[in-house]
């Protein structure tokens, strides 16, 4: 599982527990969220570009390192991506932001397509999309096969939570996407949700339940 990056710092490990507490708030089950959101786009930006840029300190010129965050496209898969999409973007706030509206078809659990809307000129950006979960992988998948068809640079898949079956369905379609989670649970059970997972990470982040 070469593409597959376990981010397995104590920090990420501890928030995560907290968060998959059934008694964690919604208030705190967000800023969690929000907090491991920027500590996995450490792991997942460390590879991106940089380039030099001669500034002035207050003694002399030195050359320093910049990024370009605009070259980044951040895309969530409404709705639950949105919880990792804002603390990414607390942390790279010059990214572009892409939205992929899908749900779960609760009984085939495939995933329906609602709202598609990307910035232009994918073709020069390096895309990073984003959902707190993989669990039978069709929403990833779907929201893969559509993100291709506008050609980014490149993709990278990144959640919080995943499980053996999740990854190799979208090992199998997508094998060219190296995939970041903060953890790989044992198994899904007769309805999709992860075991022991966390539930419904909507539900979850906006008090829908
Ligand atoms: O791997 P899968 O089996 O496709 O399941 C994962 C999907 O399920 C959840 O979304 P949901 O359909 O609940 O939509 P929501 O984000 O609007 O709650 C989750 O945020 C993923 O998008
Ligand atoms: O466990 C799961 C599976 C799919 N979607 C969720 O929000 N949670
Ligand atoms: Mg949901």
């Amino acid at each position: 599982m070469s593409n597959v990056h376990v981010i397995s710092h104590p920090l990420v490990q501890h928030k995560l527990t907290l968060m998959r507490r059934k008694d964690a708030s919604t208030n705190s089950f967000r800023r969690l969220l929000n907090e491991l959101a920027m500590l996995m786009t450490y792991e997942v930006t460390r590879d991106m570009p940089t380039q030099p840029i001669e500034i002035e300190t207050p003694l002399e010129t030195t050359t320093g390192t910049v990024i370009d965050g605009k070259k980044l496209v951040f895309v969530s898969i409404l709705r639950a991506g949105n919880g990792i999409l804002e603390g990414m973007l607390s942390v790279v706030p010059g990214a572009r932001v892409g939205h992929i509206g899908l749900y779960r078809d609760p009984k085939t659990l495939t995933a329906v397509e609602y709202y598609f809307k990307m910035p232009s000129d994918m073709h020069e950006r390096d895309a990073i999309v984003v959902d707190p979960m993989l669990a039978t992988g069709n929403s990833a998948i779907a929201a893969i096969d559509r993100l291709k068809e506008v050609r980014p640079r490149s993709i990278k898949f990144v959640c919080l939570l995943t499980c053996p079956e999740g990854l190799a369905a979208l090992q199998a379609a997508h094998p060219d996407v190296p995939i970041y989670t903060a953890a790989i649970d044992r198994q899904l059970n007769d309805h999709g949700y992860i075991l022991p997972g966390l539930g419904d990470a909507g539900d979850r982040i906006f008090g829908t339940q």
